[in-house]
């Protein structure tokens, strides 16, 4: 894979990714490779670049990777099936469960009992070689082996916690480039719905005008959560807990099912838990249970909902240094 990328000529890679172009500037030899560009680098570039010789290859290789990635046209996929392998002790996982477009399953179970393995195994799309020894099958099908390794998962986009923004680019542009990579016909529209559905998510609005590297956790969060739900092209994505840092949860697990994708989310919130249509337990590294969340737990839902409108109602009216002057409003889920 890097080799192919490092033979690029530099004006192919300046066309593959504006990010790519922004960062390097006008080149005088368009011709040269990206390996000989870089080798060409003194001490003084790369001051002005910012950046090691190692970081600046890492660096642009993902842009450009990133780039190849989202032009691959939108992977369409029937059915994600998992078939169990062993729990920590060695002992077999039964399991034989399979997720179509459309589904949102959550992921729970006590710290460390293999949560985070479990949608691992989903990533790489394991064959068996991983801790768990699970394996991933992609419409019935064990996936080509250049599908696992591909640099920008086609197949799997995660959400992780932490979202950092190398980058320093408008967020504007940010969105725009990425529209732009994926041939979407109106990339400057495309890019103002992501940044409109972002802000529709986090608590605190934020202008497509101000800089990446200045968006907040929550911020970063709803962009990433909007643009994987409105222009990334991988049909399952994987997230590794919503935190409750000023984003609406609830909306943001809408609008990813909405655009067909299987979703699949640990966390230890119950909102998030019994939002999902199924809920698989995991105990000691295996699946425990896969539990279709009932009429009643959907009720415990509305109520759980309720108090969390509340509490954040209060949150804001006790942020901005207002008094509570009204007893609290009696609420009964059940009538
Ligand atoms: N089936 C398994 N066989 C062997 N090791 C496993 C298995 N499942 C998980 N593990 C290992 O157990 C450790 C804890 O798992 P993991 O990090 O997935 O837990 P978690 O539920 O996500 O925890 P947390 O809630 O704290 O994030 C990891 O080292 C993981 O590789």
């Amino acid at each position: 894979m890097s080799a192919h990328l490092l033979a690029l000529k530099l004006d192919e890679a300046q066309r593959l990714n504006p990010a790519f172009a922004a960062l390097i500037g006008p080149t005088p030899k368009p011709d040269l490779s990206l390996a000989d560009w870089l080798a060409s680098l003194d001490g003084g570039d790369l001051d002005r670049l910012k950046f090691s010789r190692i970081e600046l290859e890492a660096h642009l290789l993902a842009l450009i990777a990133e780039a190849e990635g989202f032009r691959t046209p939108v992977t369409r996929l029937r059915e994600l099936r998992i078939l169990g392998g062993r729990d920590k002790t060695g002992g077999a996982e039964n399991l034989d469960l399979v997720l179509r477009p459309g589904a949102i399953v959550s992921v729970v179970g006590p710290t460390g009992s293999g949560k985070s393995r479990f949608l691992g195994d989903i990533e790489c799309l394991a064959q068996g070689d991983t801790p768990s020894g699970r394996r991933i099958l992609i419409d019935g099908e064990i996936p080509d082996p250049a599908r696992r390794w591909a640099a920008s998962g086609k197949l799997v986009a995660q959400l992780s916690q932490n979202m950092n923004f190398v980058v320093d680019l408008t967020v504007g542009d940010f969105i725009e480039m990425h529209a732009e990579c994926r041939a979407v016909d109106a990339p400057e529209q495309v890019a103002a719905e992501v940044i409109a559905c972002a802000n529709r998510l986090a608590g605190e609005k934020f202008s497509a005008n101000i800089s990446l590297t200045q968006l907040s956790g929550g911020q970063s969060r709803a962009l990433m959560i909007a643009d994987v739900a409105l222009l990334s092209s991988s049909p399952i994505v994987l997230i590794d807990e919503i935190e409750n840092a000023g984003i609406n949860r609830r909306q943001a697990l809408d609008l990813l099912v909405a655009s067909d994708k299987i979703v699949l989310m640990s966390t230890h919130d119950p909102i998030l838990a019994l939002h999902a249509q199924k809920r698989i337990v995991i105990a000691a590294g295996a699946v425990a249970q896969v539990i279709e969340t009932s009429a009643t737990e959907r009720a415990h839902l509305a109520a759980l909902e309720h108090y969390d409108r509340l509490m954040s109602d209060l949150r804001e009216t006790l942020r901005h240094g207002a008094r509570l002057e009204t007893l609290p409003p009696q609420f009964s889920p059940f009538g």
